[in-house]
């Protein structure tokens, strides 16, 4: 198998390497730069004053298939994900029809192999169709080729705290955990669509207060803790989860969360033109929120950023605000962002990067062979990043599928530009290879 050297880039730790990946693996790491031995023919990767990340890992990821290939399929998203530096992606269950059976994880799995770019990981529904009623096969889907030990209803919220109970008890057994989508229905119902406050008055759209969120996320580490086992909240949007959460690793309790790119970024403001593309679940919140949920990941109470890349087909999208779809793109834009408002604003630096979307995402779900140091003998999964890239962000320059997408024309700072998946270049040059 062919091998390929790295130049020169700077690995974690701040000097500069070259890395020399074989069969899969890191097979030399030399500080300095004189790397690779003489008279070995490798391909070579120009990597001076880039970044050497280990591959990221997204935790949450929409791929619409089955069921809406017309949005994005298992590939598309693959490309998109391989673009936006990931190595592996969670797909959430939230499928037509859903990821609620053995066979229905294990065919995700295998469309991930067939697209062949990035490890594509099967979440396993917590219920049966995600009615919220009865369990789904946890244990069938655990025992399964695909090996699930991540299971939600994402898109919808395990609100019976009796089914959230024994989800988790259930999958303690296995070392799995259960990601909680934190919605309380009472509170915000189907129709809840903005941050409620103020503006959602003056807009006369249904409000989605914070405390929806707030009491479930309180609610199911008290439930964590009941059982023993392990709960992990999904894309938190609020300063309120943030303090129980903070409150709930003070005590011990088995608990992680992740934080999108959108909500550390993007706030209410957005709403005005009543844009559906900013429609998203849970909403954009208030500048408050997103000043927590940044000083959260970068004080560790946030373990993870997490696209929850939800692309839409036009038809679902371009509606208006009230009936349009949740949900927005996110996998080639997330390095980015979190470049743009962590990196360059002090409060990560690229080992707290590597650390919050590739290393805690990996030991979350259980994912072997991601989320490792770069160093020999470990699977060659690498992401290349230039830090100091100046990039408008084009819709249309997207390989998803879908378009709806939120940074469209918003200047960043950093830029994916190479992915290796066990040692394979997947994206060279900030494009497909
Ligand atoms: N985030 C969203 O607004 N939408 C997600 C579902 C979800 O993550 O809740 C989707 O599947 O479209
Ligand atoms: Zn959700
Ligand atoms: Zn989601």
């Amino acid at each position: 198998m062919s091998s390929v050297l790295i130049k020169g880039a700077r690995i974690l730790g701040g000097d500069r390497a070259d890395v020399t990946v074989r069969d899969g693996v890191v097979e030399d790491v030399t500080a300095g730069g004189r790397g690779g031995r003489p008279g070995d023919r490798h391909e070579t990767i120009d990597a001076d004053g880039l970044v050497l990340l280990p591959g990221l890992v997204d935790l949450h990821t929409h791929l619409r298939e089955p069921g809406r290939e017309d949005a994005e399929t298992v590939l598309t998203g693959s490309r998109a994900a391989a673009v936006g530096g990931y190595t592996a992606v969670l797909a959430m269950a939230n499928t037509s029809p859903v990821t609620d059976t053995a066979e229905a994880a294990e065919r995700v799995l295998d469309l991930g192999r067939e697209a062949g770019l990035v490890d594509v990981q099967p979440v396993g529904a917590v219920t049966k169709g995600l009615a919220g009623e009865e369990l789904a096969e946890l244990g069938l889907m655990a025992r399964s080729r695909a090996r699930v030990r991540v299971f939600s209803d994402d898109g919808k919220c395990v609100h019976d705290a009796r089914v959230m109970r024994r989800a988790l008890e259930y999958v303690k057994a296995f070392g799995g955990v259960v990601s909680q989508h934190s919605q309380d229905p009472q509170l915000a119902g189907a129709t809840a669509c903005c941050h409620e406050g103020e503006l959602s008055g003056r807009l006369g759209l249904p409000g989605w207060p914070g405390v929806a969120e707030e009491v479930v996320v309180a609610r199911d580490v008290m439930l964590a803790r009941h059982t023993g086992s392990r709960v992990h909240v999904a894309h938190v949007s609020t300063a309120g989860s943030v303090e129980v959460i903070r409150w709930a690793k003070a005590q011990g309790i088995d608990v992680t969360a992740e934080v999108t790119p959108h909500h550390l970024l993007l706030t209410t403001d957005l709403l005005g033109d009543y844009d559906p593309t900013y429609k998203v679940n849970p909403p954009l919140r208030p500048a408050e929120d997103v000043e927590a949920l940044r000083a959260a990941l970068a004080d560790g109470t946030i373990d993870a950023v997490a696209t929850d890349h939800a692309p839409h087909a036009r038809q679902d999208k371009e509606h208006a605000f009230v009936d349009a779809a949740f949900g927005m793109l996110g996998l080639e834009t997330a390095l980015s962002v979190v470049c743009t408002v962590m990196v360059e604003e002090g409060l990560l630096d690229w080992e707290g990067v590597a650390r919050v979307m590739s290393v805690n995402p990996a030991r979350i779900a259980g994912l072997d062979g991601h989320g490792h140091e770069i160093a020999v003998g470990k699977p060659a999964n690498l992401t290349l990043v230039d830090p100091a890239a100046q990039v408008v962000v084009d819709r249309e320059a997207s390989v998803s599928l879908s378009r709806n997408n939120p940074w469209h024309d918003r200047k960043l700072t950093g830029r994916v530009v190479g992915t290796l998946l066990r040692g394979r270049p997947t994206v060279l040059e900030g494009a497909l290879v």
